[in-house]
């Protein structure tokens, strides 16, 4: 019998961008990435399009200086194994993970990332559903995060950034959300392929970490929807920071950005697994709101962890 320690984990989602949530608090857990992208397996693993350790920011060397703002650090790892910066969902579901053991109450708490302390508010109730006719228990309601400003880099050196799938190339713009993004308009979702392969992005020198990669398409006034393909997981149903990027984005080429009318913009961004409701302020502030639901809990065989990892 194994003795190796337990490996308790939740399951989670924000509009169907998965995570497997591993509470940490001491942060004595050691992940390496070939454990995380094993976990994260779809069909050897648990499966998901991340991993989120929850640990005490006064316990991890990356988020000690914020301890005094935040007392929970959210270390997101992609997938394959990979850290990001930020995940927008994911700090979703995070905050209902405290809510739910106990650790946070709804209404406003503060969590730590590798992009910064990032507000956040519970939803007391459940109140506006994503899905019209979806049931949500009170603990589904939305939950928002102040995501922080975007930065938008102008082209660099090496000029416009591109992107391409097969034959086709559309311009993009490079939005960072604490992690890249490059954000492409295009006439329908369904150019952008069957995104198994990470499109290719020009030039590489706009993104020395890689990038997230965003196609976008029209709904209706200050309504779009979009496509990613996330640095590190591969198409998923939907990413935060994208949705972010993407509103931005939105916001630029419509001539509405707050800095310059003074006024504050709201966007719905329409993902494949749901809806986000993300808002710009004339101080560059972006806001996003949006569903987060714990769906399972259970424990990861320790023995089946250390076999996969041979
Ligand atoms: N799905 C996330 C973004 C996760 C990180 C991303 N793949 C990266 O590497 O930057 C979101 O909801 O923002």
């Amino acid at each position: 019998m194994s003795t190796a320690p337990r490996l308790p984990f939740l399951k989670g989602h924000g509009t169907e961008n998965d995570f497997v949530i591993v509470p940490d608090p001491d942060g004595r857990l050691e992940l390496s990435a070939a454990a995380v992208a094993r976990i994260c397996d779809r069909r050897a693993g648990v499966g998901g399009d991340g991993l989120i350790r929850v640990v005490r920011s006064s316990a991890h060397p990356e988020a000690r200086g914020m301890a005094d703002r935040a007392e929970w650090f959210m270390d997101y790892r992609n997938s394959d194994g990979s850290i990001a910066e930020m995940c927008g969902n994911g700090v979703r579901v995070f905050a209902r993970y405290l809510q739910r053991a106990g650790l946070a109450e709804a209404g406003d708490l503060a969590v730590a990332t590798r992009a910064g302390v990032r507000r956040i508010h519970i939803a007391k109730d459940a109140g506006d559903a994503t899905r019209p006719g979806e049931a949500v228990a009170a603990s589904d309601g939305p939950i928002t995060v102040v995501m922080g400003r975007a930065a938008l880099p102008g082209p660099g050196p090496d000029g416009e950034i591109t992107v391409t799938v097969g034959e086709r190339s559309w311009p993009a713009r490079n939005v960072n959300m604490g992690n890249p993004h490059a954000v492409a308009f295009v006439d329908d979702l369904a150019q952008a392929g069957d995104l198994l392969a990470a499109p290719a992005v020009y030039p590489a020198s706009a993104y020395p970490e890689g990038t997230n990669v965003e196609f976008v398409v029209d709904r209706g006034p200050r309504h779009v929807a979009m496509r990613v393909h996330e640095r590190g997981s591969g198409e998923t149903r939907s990413c935060g920071t994208g949705a972010c990027a993407v509103m931005v984005a939105t916001a630029r080429r419509d001539g509405a950005d707050p800095a310059v009318t003074g006024h504050p913009v709201t966007y719905t961004v329409d993902v494949p697994g749901g809806r986000l409701v993300i808002s710009e302020r004339p101080d560059g502030t972006v806001e996003m709101t949006g569903p987060a639901v714990i769906v399972a809990e259970g424990e990861i065989d320790p023995a089946w962890l250390g076999a996969a990892l041979g």
